[in-house]
């Protein structure tokens, strides 16, 4: 069979293999169609032999038969009629005379007394119930019809569910499917990963210049395997690779692969691979990818779509192995987690190139805040190294919603650019999600969320280690009723000194509230819960406990109580001393819940403006001196008719403060009206 004969042979029966596997895990599916079908054929076959749906037309005779009805009754009455045969279905009888002649007659349908007359005159009457010759069976060929059209629609909605569940992939999938594309995207474009880009550079090479390599002797790698935290850049660096590689970018997600009916999956990794290879070079970038390739057999949903992703999984194996090393298409994929991935994947041949794809450094964020900040005009205001600084913990794709953000809060107050508080609010959208006007707390709550988030504040200043507050607001956000946003550093101290001023930092929102209530409210357990976790990884991961010593992973009882107490005592600690700091700085405690009061939220001068008068020798003997807590000098700008009541406004280091004082103050009255 030639080629061209199979794949037409493939692409004619693919619905009905398509049909078969999807019904082949749905026996009570399968079993109910089969029934209704049997049940609905036997009815309309029924319909057809009585036939009694069609109209039935009388027999016309040809003109060369000019036997007519009354010469057939007038040879009824001389009994000179030898045979007849009666056709109801075509309302015709076909007679035979006694002198041999033989001729076809129409009769009417209210005729009924032909058999009984024929049989009177001798005749040897016969009934042909045969319906082959009568009209075409419309209502036959209507059922199956009407079958395949419910068929259809069950397999159509199937398929918009599944759809619907895979969700925003699939028109990107869509788009790259029907052919690849040609990504724009540059290395340039990708930035804060330039050991990642360096790799990626090295297959570009190959992909643009086999010849090269292949004289000698090396073979193309089939796989690069690129991992990292989500919206670091693995997409973007796929498309780079591409990009600069002048090849066609075939695009999909894993689980494109796996929300479809058995075997369908595969079949799709089959087509992405034929039209990859159809129009070499080519990248196919499977997203995801833990979604097909996890480890085999003992997934923790066991059912059918494990079957289903093995089954894919396999193909996308065969495929690959299929390269022989001429073929100018590499498959990037990139997943979350390398540990969870079958070894399969991972073996020579296959996806033996690993990428690390991590969260960006403060010299990368900064380096992808200017690929973004690209094109979009920034006020003087806006310090992009700054921002760098205080989005330690971002991925890019963070970093350019930020941006994106702040674009958009600068549109929409029809500003001709984007200042820096339109991109702190970006930054807090991103981080927090959006302001929630509507939930806005009753007086008292807002009280006790104030004095909450100026015992972080206040504890946060006065330990040195620990990073300093950049916002603090009482606006409810997202999910929090109020938060600190704190300029984390990259660096990680696990030291001692540096995990008991972080558990004071942790504790100050319940020191706080302890201090001038008397009581914790329940909305502080978190940060409990997050203390006791630091300090157990203290005691069993980083031995910082003289008691457990240096012994990590001891299961005796013993061994666990002490720990247990260990952690205990460390938290205990920590509040005790949270407590202590918090008591002996009340007037900053207050000074800073009245400025969240009044405006909301404050930012770090704001804080800065607060903490005056904490000196270095006023605190505790155990923390470390402090630098000066004041970050910049505080301008002096004289402007007392624009700064809301009761306030500690103080400007801005450009003349969009005014603006923002006085948006602020129309803030403040609806808060409070
Ligand atoms: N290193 C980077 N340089 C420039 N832009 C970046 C970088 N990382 C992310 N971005 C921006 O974020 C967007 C989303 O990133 P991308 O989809 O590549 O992340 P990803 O690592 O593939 O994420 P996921 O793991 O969620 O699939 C990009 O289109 C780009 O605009
Ligand atoms: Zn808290």
């Amino acid at each position: 069979m030639s080629s061209f004969l199979r794949r037409l042979l493939f692409a004619v029966t693919r619905p009905f293999r398509a049909v078969v596997a999807w019904l082949r895990p749905r026996p009570g599916v399968a079993i109910t169609l089969t029934l209704v079908a049997l049940l609905a054929g036997t009815a309309t076959l029924a319909a057809v032999v009585g036939g009694g749906s069609t109209a039935r037309q009388p027999y016309k005779a040809s003109k060369q038969d000019e036997f007519t009805y009354s010469d057939l009754r007038t040879a009824i009455k001389d009994k000179t009629v030898k045979e007849a045969t009666l056709k109801p279905a075509e309302l015709k009888a076909e007679i035979e005379l006694k002198d041999g002649a033989k001729h076809a007659v129409g009769y009417a349908p209210t005729d009924e007394t032909l058999y009984a007359d024929l049989d009177a005159a001798g005749a040897e009457v016969d009934i042909d119930t045969s319906f082959a010759k009568r009209g075409f069976p419309w209502s036959a060929l209507i059922f199956i019809f009407g079958l395949f059209a419910v068929i259809g629609l069950i397999i159509y909605m199937q398929r918009q569910q599944a759809k619907a569940q895979s969700g925003a992939h699939d028109q990107h999938t869509k788009k790259a499917k029907a052919q690849g594309e040609l990504p724009a995207v540059r290395f340039s474009d990708v930035a804060g990963c330039d050991e990642a880009v360096h790799e990626a550079a090295e297959l570009v090479e190959f992909l643009k210049a086999p010849e090269a390599y292949r004289r000698l002797g090396a073979k193309m790698p089939s796989g690069l395997m690129l991992y990292g935290p989500p919206g670091t850049g693995k997409t973007l660096l796929a498309k780079a690779v591409a990009g600069e590689a002048g090849a066609a970018f075939f695009a999909m997600s894993g689980s494109d692969f796996v929300e479809m009916y058995v075997g369908v999956g595969a079949g799709r990794v089959r087509d992405l691979f034929a039209k990859a290879r159809a129009g070499t070079p080519a990248i196919i970038f499977i997203d995801e990818v833990d979604a097909i390739g996890a480890k085999r057999g003992g997934g923790a949903d066991g059912g059918q779509s494990n079957r289903e992703a093995d089954q894919t999984l396999n193909q996308l194996l065969v495929e690959m192995d299929g390269f022989s090393g001429n073929e100018r298409v590499l498959v990037i994929a990139a997943t979350n987690r390398l540990d969870t991935l079958d070894p399969a994947l991972l073996r020579p041949g296959r996806f033996s190139r690993h990428i690390h794809v991590g969260a960006p450094s403060e010299e990368g964020r900064l380096s992808i805040l200017n690929v973004h900040a690209k094109g979009k005009p920034l006020a003087d205001d806006v310090d992009l190294p700054q921002l760098a600084k205080v989005t330690a913990g971002s991925s890019g794709a963070e970093l350019a919603e930020m941006l994106n953000e702040g674009a958009i809060m600068a549109a929409r107050a029809e500003r001709a650019v984007i200042t820096h508080e339109d991109l702190f609010e970006g930054f807090l959208r991103v981080v927090a999600g959006p302001r929630k006007a509507s939930a806005m707390l009753a007086a008292g709550e807002r009280e006790a969320v104030a004095y909450h988030e100026a015992g972080h504040v206040l504890t946060a200043e006065l330990c040195p280690t620990v990073d300093k507050t950049l916002h603090a607001t009482i606006n409810p956000r997202g999910q929090a009723a109020g938060f600190a946003v704190v300029g984390r550093s990259d660096r990680a101290l696990h030291t001692a000194q540096h995990i008991h001023e972080q558990l004071i930092y942790i504790l100050g929102g319940r020191a706080a509230e302890h201090v001038i209530y008397g009581t914790v409210s329940s909305g502080a357990a978190n940060d409990l819960e997050k203390a006791n976790q630091i300090a157990r990884a203290a005691v069993e991961q980083y031995g910082l406990s003289a008691a457990v010593g240096q012994v990590v992973g001891m299961r005796s009882d013993h061994a666990m109580a002490t720990a247990d107490s260990e952690v205990r005592r460390i938290v205990e600690e920590a509040y005790r001393d949270s407590i202590a700091l918090v008591e002996e700085h009340r007037e900053q405690l207050e000074r800073l819940s009245q400025a969240l009061l009044a405006a909301g939220d404050i930012d770090h001068l704001e804080i800065a403006a607060a903490m005056e008068g904490s000196t270095p020798a006023a605190r505790r003997p155990n923390l470390q001196p402090l630098p000066d807590p004041i970050p910049e000098p505080v301008a002096e700008e004289p402007e007392p008719e624009r700064k809301p009541a009761g306030k500690l406004w103080v400007p801005g280091p450009s003349d969009v403060g005014a603006a923002i004082a006085a948006f602020r103050a129309e803030r403040h009255k609806r808060a409070l009206g």
